[in-house]
Order: C-alpha cells, then sequence, then structure tokens
C-alpha cells in the first residue's frame, strides 16, 4: 500500500429533503484496501455508495479522488462530462441486482466488450478475445459467450456483472450487497471468486453488506453505520470480535444467534 490515499472523503453529508440520509462520515481509503460498510437496514449504507459512486451529489462535505495520474480531483467539482469518463475508466460499481448493472438485450460477450468500448477500445478481435477470457475468469462457459444474461441464472448474472466491470481495470470497485438474493451455495462460490480476484488484481473496494459473514471474509476494515452515521470502525475482526459499541455487539451477537 502506498502512502497516498485513493478516496478522502471528509464530513459528507446527505438529506434527502426529510431530514434523512447520511450526516457527517469522514475517511480515507488506501490502494488495495477493502472497506466494508455495515449497518440495519436505513442506516445509510446505500446513500454513502451512492455519493462514492457520483450518482448523487453531496448536500455538504468534501470528496476527493486520486486519479492513475496522481492528480487530485474534486468530485464534486467535476464537471459532468470528466465525472462519467472518470466513472467509466476509474471507477466499478457492482449493483445488488445484476439486472441493474447488465444490458439485458445484449449477449454476454457484448455486456463486456462494451465496457472496454466505452473505455476506448476499438480493435473487434482484441475485444472479443478480452471478453472471453473475463468469462472464464468469472466462470462462465465459452459456449456461453453470445447468449443473453436473461438465459443465465442469478449466479451467473452477477458473474457476468463482476466481469463487465473488471474488464476494464477500474481502480475503485464499489459494490451494493453483491452476493444478496442469492442462495447460499451460489453466495459461497461468488465470494470466493470475488476474494479471488480482489486479492489477484489488488483492487480498492467499498462493500456495503448486511452479512456480517461477507465483511469478515471480504473486507480488510469495516465502518459500522446507524442512522446515517457512522458509529463505529476498524480493522474487520477487531470490530466483529471485540464490538465496542452497544448497537455493534447487538449486531454482531443477532447474527451468531441467527
Ligand atoms: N429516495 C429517498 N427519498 C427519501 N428518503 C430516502 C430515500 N432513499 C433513502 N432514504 C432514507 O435515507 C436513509 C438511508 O437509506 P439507505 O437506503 O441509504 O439505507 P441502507 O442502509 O442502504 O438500507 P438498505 O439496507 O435497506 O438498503 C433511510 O432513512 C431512508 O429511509
Amino acid at each position: 500500500m502506498t502512502t497516498e490515499p485513493i478516496l478522502d472523503v471528509s464530513s459528507l453529508t446527505y438529506d434527502y429533503g426529510n431530514g434523512r440520509g447520511i450526516e457527517d462520515i469522514s475517511f480515507a481509503l488506501w490502494p488495495g484496501e477493502v472497506l466494508g460498510i455495515v449497518g440495519e437496514s436505513g442506516s445509510g449504507k446505500t446513500t454513502l455508495l451512492k455519493l462514492l459512486g457520483g450518482q448523487i451529489r453531496p448536500t455538504s462535505g468534501e470528496l476527493t479522488y486520486r486519479l492513475a495520474s496522481g492528480e487530485v480531483v474534486d468530485l464534486n467539482a467535476l464537471p459532468e462530462g470528466r465525472r462519467r469518463l472518470l466513472a467509466r475508466t476509474e471507477l466499478g460499481f457492482v449493483h445488488q441486482n445484476p439486472r441493474d448493472g447488465l444490458r439485458l438485450a445484449v449477449s454476454a460477450g457484448g455486456n463486456v466488450g462494451e465496457r472496454l468500448m466505452a473505455s476506448g477500445a476499438r480493435h473487434y478481435g482484441r475485444i472479443r478475445g478480452a471478453a472471453a477470457d473475463w468469462l472464464r475468469r468469472v466462470e462462465i462457459e465459452d459456449g456461453r459467450i453470445d447468449d443473453k444474461p436473461t438465459t443465465f441464472s442469478g449466479g451467473m448474472q452477477q458473474r457476468l456483472q463482476i466481469a463487465r466491470n473488471l474488464v476494464s481495470g477500474p481502480r475503485l470497485v464499489l459494490m451494493d450487497e453483491p452476493t444478496g438474493g442469492l442462495d447460499v451455495s451460489v453466495q459461497a462460490r461468488l465470494l470466493d471468486l470475488l476474494r479471488g480476484l480482489v486479492a489477484d488484481l489488488g483492487l480498492t473496494v467499498v462493500i456495503v453488506t448486511h452479512d456480517l459473514g461477507v465483511a469478515r471474509l471480504l473486507a480488510d476494515r469495516l465502518m459500522v453505520m446507524q442512522g446515517g452515521r457512522v458509529i463505529e470502525s476498524g480493522l474487520t475482526d477487531q470490530v466483529l470480535d471485540d464490538p465496542r459499541e452497544p448497537y455493534t455487539q447487538l449486531l454482531v451477537s443477532s447474527v451468531l444467534a441467527a
């Protein structure tokens, strides 16, 4: 890890207009680090992720991102065109529902290749080759490259969405409950795959999950959210094995009892 954070978040606040959202969140994220965000439904996890991905703009606070070139940009002040370019080249976003992150009318190979074209690739043979490589990497059989995602199982769709995100070599990948909504055995396989990819590619990841088992397996560090605020953070094992806050203790014990 380098000494320079890839992302710096300071006093980030988002108000939906009804007094809800997130409030005063600050943290830094270093290259190669996996940050888990946990908390009950409505605690603000998705709102925070959307802010990091630039899908919504904060009510107040700072969000700075260090580009591959070393340049530091203020994500809030970035003109729309540059923000979109950054989203295509440096960021990945894995949605809980793969249908939100895939183009259902386009073949599996097309879904992966399209992302490469969006970041500038033009040579058809090379694009198809890279797509085939990535489908293999996420354990989708060669013979399925021309099939539409609608013919895939939920687990395959999720693996395809991951390939579509990773093919262009993003530096920061945001994941919103990537294993949610899948059967337990499918979840386990996907988690294994994700863990391998994160380690092999040295990805920097922010992963939102309400599943502490997922957080334990993937995250180096955890932030616990409640009512739009971060109430506890630290190394994953430390937070889960020795939670300081009563709310985190409850979260951990309810999962252990489940
Ligand atoms: N579009 C919206 N309009 C108004 N309030 C919203 C909107 N989306 C979320 N909120 C409120 O903002 C707060 C944070 O919601 P958010 O969806 O970020 O939580 P979450 O932790 O991701 O929950 P979940 O695990 O259920 O997705 C909640 O109080 C929620 O009711």
